[in-house]
């Protein structure tokens, strides 16, 4: 996953990093530090004070914390000039709405939030996306490790809308569902009309099954995130390409067009 880079060695992107102590930010400093096209110039977390990614001079900061910290980080670095690559998961569309707002009189910032940076990960979105008007019937389930704030997953959250899109595009009804008595939780949570179920168990990192029903048949498409690493390509990608795609983006699947 590359993208022509303009910057080099010479004249590195100058990233801070928000979370830089959690599971995904501590690769994410790794990462940064690594590549020979970004330099480490901030490593933030809670407790530090932010103003630190200013005051080093960040190009873009990268964010993985918590969904109840995010959109007050976001518009840390709106209203401070600095571009914004986000993982941190919670994103509705009232908060996508108001991140506009805040990149409104801000014309030439960029901010990218993606549910998820593995590239499998996207494509099965967007493979979900393309199989959901063939099949009357979907349900997602995603299996995460069990130090997860949130449930259900962002990206599971991003397929069940995707894929209920999808279907209402397609005139598709509700998909066919004969219970009539249930313990409350065992059919899961419905996005967009999709039922979505999550699995907690230590020893997983981020797996999602989006699984098809039709006449006879059943289609399954699986992604693994087996170590954190999978993510680091994308969250470098979106670092380069966030310097030259002003307002938001939400998605890795745009920067990689597919
Ligand atoms: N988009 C993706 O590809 C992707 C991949 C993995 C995780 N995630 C998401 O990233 C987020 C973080 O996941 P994690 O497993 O690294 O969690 P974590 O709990 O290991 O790390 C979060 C870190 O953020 C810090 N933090 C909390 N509030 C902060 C604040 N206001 N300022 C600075 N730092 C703060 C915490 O102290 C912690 O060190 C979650 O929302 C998760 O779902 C997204
Ligand atoms: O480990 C996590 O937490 C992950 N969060 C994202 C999500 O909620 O979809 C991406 C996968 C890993």
């Amino acid at each position: 996953m590359t993208e022509a880079a303009d910057r080099g060695h010479d004249n590195p992107i100058r990233v801070g990093v928000l979370g830089a102590r959690g599971r995904m930010g501590a690769q994410v400093v790794q990462a940064v530090e690594s590549s020979p096209d970004t330099t480490l110039v901030a490593a933030v977390d809670a407790g530090d004070d932010r103003a630190g990614i200013v005051d080093a001079g960040a190009e873009v900061v990268v964010d993985f914390t918590h969904p109840d910290a995010v959109m007050d980080n976001l518009r840390f670095a709106v209203t401070h000039g600095v571009h914004a690559v986000v993982g941190t998961t919670g994103f509705t569309d009232e908060r996508l709405a108001t991140v506009r707002e805040w990149l409104t009189p801000e014309p030439g910032l960029g901010v990218l939030i993606a549910p998820n940076f593995a590239l499998g990960a996207v494509l099965a979105m967007r493979f979900a996306e393309q199989a959901a008007r063939f099949y009357p019937a979907c349900e997602v389930i995603e299996l995460h490790h069990d130090r997860k704030a949130d449930a259900p997953s962002g990206t599971a959250a991003h397929t069940a809308r995707l894929v209920g899109r999808a279907r209402a595009a397609a005139g598709l009804g509700p998909a066919p569902d004969a219970t009539t008595s249930e313990l409350p939780g065992a059919r899961g949570a419905t996005v967009e009309g999709v039922r979505v179920h999550s699995v907690r168990l230590p020893g997983l990192v981020a797996h999602e099954e989006i699984l098809f029903g039709g006449t006879g048949e059943t289609l399954t498409i699986r992604h693994d995130s087996l170590d954190r690493s999978s993510f680091m390509p994308g969250v470098l990608l979106g670092v380069r390409s966030v310097l030259r795609r002003p307002g938001l983006t939400v998605g890795l699947e745009n920067v990689l067009e597919l």
